[in-house]
């Protein structure tokens, strides 16, 4: 008996089992008929046929034989499904583990259009290759491809050597450093330092959760003392100006190093500036906002009800309206470059373990089957980018940034039959009541919009299709992630005009 069917049941199909789809669905050969075809490059309309999981042909008229499953794509969108470049499926955080594992996780993002995601895999005890091996097993079931970013929670010679293995062995180009939660995950400057510099020798990609750990540990016993214990003095706790001067320290220090950076979570104007700058200034900066820092504002966290209340508290908090906007207006101009969800979730009872101190609540919010579609909404929609942008910011760019691209990212010939198909005039609408998180909130309830996905196939397998979802666990492959993306082009040519440029020490006689 497989262990995640009593989870899921209720709204998730088996492949194997023979639910949610025609028989015709599980034919290894699918012809998609007359839709645009959208790339972040370039778009067309087109045919797309699909062949033992890879994109075979891209043209206009594809002629084929019987045993193919046919989809009609007329007036719809055919697009490379999403990657979601931030999530964490059953991650111990807090005192908890998260209710999504990688079995419920990917369902609700296959769901939702998002057919690849990248996990951080946090080290147990520090150790960078127990945290692997763990993250290992608990992708086992997995039913969709992913990949793993690796967390730096703390530094000596055998973390060092360990991230050698990480990159040269077992497929990691990332590596994540927490500024914040003290006493937990939080870096000092001196392990941020040695980790860029690690980073950089290995070519692979640092990734920042900027916000000032002290401080904020200083703004949670301020409000303590204020009598605030509820929600809403998460938010109040660590304001932006706590984020920017994080951003702006990270940013600087590999500025200093002469190595790339990725920021994560995004989540106000104050960082998104500090990222504006830098690239300005011709620094390679990555910034990451994720969807619920795009739609939703602070006002959630002050809901009088604790449980609608805390299923908003994450860090950095969600912030004032303002900040969205102008979040979203950096992501279409393209100073912040994709948009993930830092999908992290826990039901009302875990949440509750805060209900009478804020510090306790587990950090975390919901995104992974709501982001292609709000993105959609909030981006498309309203004019603010073109459908080739939101292919790049939804997908194509992650598969850059980690250096996948065009085996992921793209609807090439060759490239992974990773898929949707979205109808432009059809609409969508949230609800915990056909969500397929195993989460009893969600932080976009009864938003609903225009562009929904109709059909999602990862891997060549159409697992999304009539509302029905069909998935075979253990059909997910492990995405290893290859060193030196494009990102690191140019890094030692600007260190060696830095090193020639030094004058010769001056020699002083005694
Ligand atoms: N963001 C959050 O609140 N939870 C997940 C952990 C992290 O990314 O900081
Ligand atoms: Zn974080
Ligand atoms: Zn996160």
């Amino acid at each position: 008996s497989d262990p995640t069917n009593q989870f899921c049941d209720a709204r998730i199909g088996y492949g194997d089992s023979g639910c949610g789809v025609s028989a015709a669905a599980s034919s290894s050969k699918i012809l998609i008929k007359g839709g645009t075809v959208v790339n972040a490059h370039h778009q067309e309309i087109a045919d797309v046929f699909v062949e033992h999981g890879i994109i075979v042909d891209v043209k206009p008229n594809i002629k084929i034989g019987d045993d193919v499953t046919v989809l009609d794509a007329t007036g719809k969108f055919v697009m490379p499904g999403g990657i979601d470049p931030h999530t964490h499926l059953a991650f111990d955080f807090m005192g908890t583990r998260t209710i999504d594992d990688f079995f419920s996780g990917q369902a609700a993002a296959l769901a939702g259009g998002t057919t690849m995601h990248i996990d951080f895999a946090i080290p147990v005890g520090g150790s960078l290759i127990a945290g692997f091996e763990a993250y290992e097993e608990r992708a086992e079931k997995s039913v969709m491809d992913y990949g793993f970013h690796m967390a730096v929670t703390k530094w000596d010679d055998t973390v060092s050597k360990e991230m050698e293995i990480m990159v040269n062995e077992k497929g990691i180009n990332s590596f994540k450093f927490f500024m914040a939660y003290k006493g937990a995950l939080m870096i000092n400057d001196v392990l941020l330092l040695e980790g860029l510099k690690k980073c950089k020798s290995l070519g692979a990609l640092a990734m920042v959760h900027a916000e000032h750990g002290d401080a904020v540990f200083e703004g949670q016993k301020r409000m303590i003392e204020l009598g605030i214990t509820g929600p809403e003095g998460h938010a109040l706790s660590r304001p932006a100006v706590l984020e920017g001067e994080a951003t702006a320290r990270a940013i600087r220090l590999a500025a200093f190093v002469n190595t790339p950076l990725y920021v994560v979570h995004v989540m106000s104007i104050d960082a998104m500036e500090e990222i504006a700058k830098a690239r300005k200034s011709g620094q390679k900066v990555i910034g990451e906002p994720i969807v619920a820092g795009l739609v939703l504002d602070d006002s959630g966290p002050w809901d009088p009800d604790f449980v609608t209340a805390a299923k908003y508290v994450m860090s950095p908090p969600i912030r004032a309206a303002g900040h969205g906007k102008a979040l979203q207006a950096a992501l279409s101009t393209g100073i912040l470059q994709l948009v993930g969800t830092d999908h992290c979730v826990f039901n009302s009872t875990q949440k509750s373990l805060g209900i009478d101190d804020f510090r306790k609540i587990p950090n975390g919010v919901n995104g992974i089957e709501e982001r292609m579609h709000l993105v959609w909404d909030t981006m498309v929609e309203s004019g603010q980018i073109s459908v080739s942008d939101y292919v790049r910011i939804t997908s194509t760019e992650s598969a850059r940034i980690f250096n996948i691209y065009p085996r992921k990212g793209a609807i090439l010939a060759g490239s992974d039959a990773d898929i949707i198909i979205l109808n432009p005039n059809s609409s969508f609408e949230i609800s915990t009541s056909t969500h397929h998180s195993r989460t009893d909130t969600n932080v976009f309830e009864g938003r609903r919009g225009k562009g929904k996905v109709e059909v999602t196939i990862a891997g060549g397998r159409i697992v999304w299709i009539n509302d029905e979802l069909k998935v075979t666990p253990g059909s997910g492959k492990y995405v290893k992630m290859p060193p030196f993306s494009y990102l690191f082009a140019g890094i030692d040519k600007v260190d060696a005009m830095y090193f020639s440029s030094l004058k010769a020490p001056v020699k002083r006689a005694w």
